[in-house]
């Protein structure tokens, strides 16, 4: 006989591990099963901030493993598309910035769907109700970072962090900027992401914060977990789901509700080899149609970018003597190990960038095509058409630089991305992995907005005076910046930025892709939800760990009200 629980969360991911809290700690207290396919991922390596882009190198176990098909505008590459396996969830291997995104993107969302409590100013207060955000660190650089204490959270478990120190170079570089006419946003996170400025992460002087180490510390009984648990089968009475089945034929059962918390190429997987999506798809591969739902596994979207890497002379920063000495890279780690300083706290610790627009969009042929309600969106002042971050990596990562020599890497990012793909299934087998078609640049307006984001990124950070005088070549970036030079070098250099979303979109009851209600169930089951990314009805202006961290707070919002599990939480919808 399974055992019998109120709420059943399949995935123990972003949203997952958040959700599993909040409603275990619910004052009706709730019996909550947390099911995860992966394991409690253990490791020093994962915490320090220099750290943040090599968990996925390091911990290949920690990672499902996901490739995309061969993208048609990308010379027939295929993506290596990185999804956090354990507890944690993709918040393990992430990059770790922490951004909210726009207001208008949760305007857009909430009139897209036809509910007020996905609107900036309910988001907002659940932002707060996640976050521990650290002020000190940023009342060191008030002319670059000074967030208002007013609009930031301190009792939520996910710290927020401002960096505490920066790499040499990032100071100048921004100063450069502005004093080319960049403005500063003091607050990237206020709801107005426009202008330059830092960006807050998930690391603190701990190290990297997960949703697992945020809000699986000391469990409360009412909460049990499974790791290594794989969910294969969801159980039915009619159209009513009633519990899941794992890899290994471990079965619970739910006497409210299951909750997929998978990610948005999971999620729609399970619900395809489970009989949810389109029903001609369902049938060619012999799996019985529960619920005939088109929107399953389609609208998949996602950010891309483009890495721009320059040789500089090692008077702008020294990035590269450290990387590249294994003495000193030895020592770093130890000093790390021993109390969390040294140069692993500061190297890599800060991102910097900004969100922008770009000039005379208005008049693209590209832009007059879409549609009226998504141009006025693009319009508004405070929606991007572009982020750049102005350091990272060196890349091609290990390229070998002579003395005297380090290296400047910027990212061009398209913002509100209009090319769409999919998550289809392979086989009626849950062993098999999905098929990932990513569609990336397919849209027109998704081309323009990459070509004139790399070529204003490079104008604004390599040919600004302050930089060009420490300029030696170029080592990742178009050979000119002709139309003709940078679309052939996009073919070759767009990848991902791991931003997948949209894949079991939330839409209107009359919306034909639409996959989940405003309250995240299921159209036409009973007894399920979804509360991850792939819920999303646009792509927001952020990097999206924030917004699967607002989806898994609203979902237990929405849950604890409607099951008046704690009467002092409605207050708070
Ligand atoms: C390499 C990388 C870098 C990124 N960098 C950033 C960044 O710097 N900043 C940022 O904001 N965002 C970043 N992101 C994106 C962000 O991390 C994700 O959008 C977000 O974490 C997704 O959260 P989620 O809850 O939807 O899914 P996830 O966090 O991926 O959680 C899904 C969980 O479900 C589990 N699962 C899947 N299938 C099953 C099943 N059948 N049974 C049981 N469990 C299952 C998975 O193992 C996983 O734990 C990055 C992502 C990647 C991969």
């Amino acid at each position: 006989m399974s055992a019998t629980f109120d709420f059943i969360i399949v995935g123990g991911g972003t949203a997952g591990c958040l959700l599993a809290h909040r409603l275990s700690h619910a004052s009706a207290q709730p019996s909550v099963l947390l099911v995860e396919a992966g394991s409690k991922p253990e490791g020093e390596y994962l915490r320090a901030q220099s750290h943040r882009y090599s968990p996925v190198a390091l911990r290949p176990d920690l990672d499902h493993g996901f490739t995309s098909t061969p993208q048609k505008e990308l010379n027939q590459r295929s993506i290596v598309y990185t999804r956090g396996k354990g507890l944690g969830g993709s918040s393990i291997l992430n990059f770790a910035v922490y951004l909210y995104g726009s207001a208008e993107d949760y305007d857009r969302w909430a009139g897209l769907v036809g509910d007020d409590s996905w609107a900036w100013e309910h988001a907002r207060q659940s932002f707060q109700a996640i976050e521990n955000y650290d002020f000190e660190a940023a009342s060191q650089f008030p002319h670059l970072a000074n967030p208002d204490p007013k609009l930031h959270g301190k009792n939520g478990s996910v710290k927020v962090c401002l960096p505490p120190a920066l790499e040499d170079d990032i100071v100048p570089t921004m100063e450069a900027l502005i004093k080319h006419g960049e403005k500063v946003n003091l607050d990237m996170n206020s709801g107005d992401p426009m202008g330059i400025g830092l960006f807050p992460s998930s690391y603190s002087k701990d190290g990297r914060t997960t949703s697992a180490t945020a809000h699986l510390v000391d469990p409360p009984s009412n909460l049990t977990i499974w790791t290594g648990s794989p969910v294969h089968r969801l159980t039915f009475d009619g159209t009513k789901v009633v519990g899941i089945e794992t890899a290994h034929g471990r079965n619970a059962s739910s006497s409210k509700e299951v909750v997929l918390c998978g990610g948005a190429i999971d999620t729609p997987k399970i619900l395809l080899l489970n009989g949810i999506g389109p029903a001609a798809e369902l049938e060619r591969l012999g799996i019985d149609v529960v619920k005939d739902l088109a929107g399953v596994g389609k609208a998949l979207h996602d950010h891309v970018m483009t890495f721009l890497c320059a040789e500089v002379d090692s008077k702008h920063n020294n990035r590269y003597a450290f990387e590249s000495n294994e003495k000193g890279m030895k020592e770093a780690e130890e000093l790390w190990k021993r109390n969390q300083t040294g140069d692993l706290a500061l190297y890599h610790s800060c991102l910097w960038g900004g969100f922008l627009k770009l000039p005379g969009f208005e008049n693209w042929p590209e832009y007059k095509a879409l549609d009226q309600g998504l141009q006025d969106f693009l319009a508004r002042e405070r929606t991007p058409t572009y982020e750049f971050i102005g350091n990272c990596l060196q890349w091609p990562p290990g390229t070998k630089l002579p003395e005297g020599s380090s290296y400047i890497t910027t990212i061009a990012f398209v913002m509100n991305p209009q090319s769409q793909g999919s998550v289809t299934l392979a086989s009626q087998n849950p062993d098999d992995k999905p098929i990932i078609e990513l569609g990336y640049l397919e849209h027109p307006y998704d081309r323009r907005v990459l070509r004139e984001a790399i070529r204003e990124t490079w104008t604004k950070v390599y040919d600004n005076p302050e930089v060009k005088k420490h300029f030696k070549s170029r080592l990742c970036g178009p050979e000119d910046l002709s139309d003709e030079k940078i679309e052939a070098f996009m073919k070759d250099a767009t990848t991902t930025v791991w931003h997948a979303n949209g894949s079991v979109v939330m839409g209107k009851k009359d919306d034909p892709r639409g996959c989940v209600d405003s309250d995240l169930r299921v159209y036409g089951v009973e007894g399920l939800r979804v509360a991850d990314v792939s819920v999303c009805p646009l792509t927001t202006n952020n990097h999206t760990q924030a917004t699967a961290y607002l989806v898994g707070q609203k979902a237990a919002e929405k849950l604890i009200t409607e099951y008046g599990l704690d009467s002092g939480s409605a207050a708070k919808l």
